[in-house]
């Protein structure tokens, strides 16, 4: 099977110190891999470094093959949906997909049909011609999504892609990176929802203070840890056990 992510030693440093330090690992097509770790491990900057994003780092980072580093035109096989969602507030969904067909040079009339029909399964299409100003964090968040695969991409980054969607909606995405998967779609997915990540997931990677600390299927990650969640799991290979102590602390002192 083919790799679509090839990392191999790969170090940042934004100039205080390494953030990743040195990780390594392939994707292969069509694997939905679960991306996850405690805030701060270094998942964003990962993936803003496969997306051309963020430079300076060191070790290889091949997509498609090919090495990324000074090159553009693997973007255009590849959809984001950031961690923060930032869209042109002025615009309108339908001003605002246009927008994006054009970058990347769909045409009109099948880009119109495909805007209207996706804005419909994502129930926006009543605010198609409304200012995105106005939608809530779940509308920006699923015009946002709609935005990263309009132009069928082969690989898909997702950070944190379900926040702020009510349960109907998470429930579409999850079906929906499913047949993105059964397409041959890959996808690369970070979040901090343990449920999600450990049903829709064909692959965890846990990523620790920048170091990979765990990497296989929920079972693989089952058998080397005691615990029956991937939040189990995921406490235990972060080293994390005090949370009802920090809980019960925080409520003391408010009281206090
Ligand atoms: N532009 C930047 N300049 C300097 N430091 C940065 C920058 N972006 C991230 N960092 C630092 O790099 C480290 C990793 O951050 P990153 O955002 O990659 O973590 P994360 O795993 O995505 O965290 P979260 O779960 O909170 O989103 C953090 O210490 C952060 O402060």
């Amino acid at each position: 099977m083919e790799d679509v992510i090839v990392v191999e030693n790969l170090f940042m440093d934004y100039g205080s110190g390494d953030v990743l330090k040195g990780i390594s690992f392939k994707v292969p097509k069509g694997q939905i891999v679960g991306y996850i770790g405690p805030n701060g491990a270094g998942k964003s900057t990962t993936i803003r470094i496969f997306l051309g994003m963020t430079s300076g780092y060191r070790g290889t980072v091949k997509i498609f093959g090919e090495d990324i580093r000074d090159k553009y035109e693997y973007k255009r096989r590849i959809g984001y949906v950031p961690e923060i969602v930032e869209l042109y507030d002025s615009l309108t969904p339908i001003e605002y997909l246009n927008f994006i067909g054009s970058i990347y040079g769909l045409e009109e009339n099948r880009l119109n049909n495909k805007i209207d029909e996706l804005l419909n399964l994502f129930d926006l299409y009543e605010v198609r011609n409304t200012r995105i100003s106005s939608f809530s964090k779940g509308m920006k968040q699923k015009l946002a999504i709609i935005s990263s695969i309009i132009h069928n991409p082969d690989l898909i980054f997702f950070d944190e892609p379900i926040t702020g969607l009510d349960a109907n909606s998470a429930m579409v995405f999850k079906e929906m990176m499913q047949a993105l998967k059964k397409e041959g779609k890959t996808i690369f997915y970070s979040s901090h929802i343990m449920e999600v990540v450990e049903k829709v997931s064909d692959r965890i990677i846990l990523l620790n203070d920048g170091r990979i600390v765990a990497d296989g299927n929920f079972y693989e990650l089952k058998e080397k840890v005691v615990g029956s969640s991937l939040e189990d799991i995921f406490n235990t290979l972060t080293g994390f056990t005090n949370h009802s102590e920090i809980a019960s602390k925080v409520v003391e002192i408010i009281n206090s």
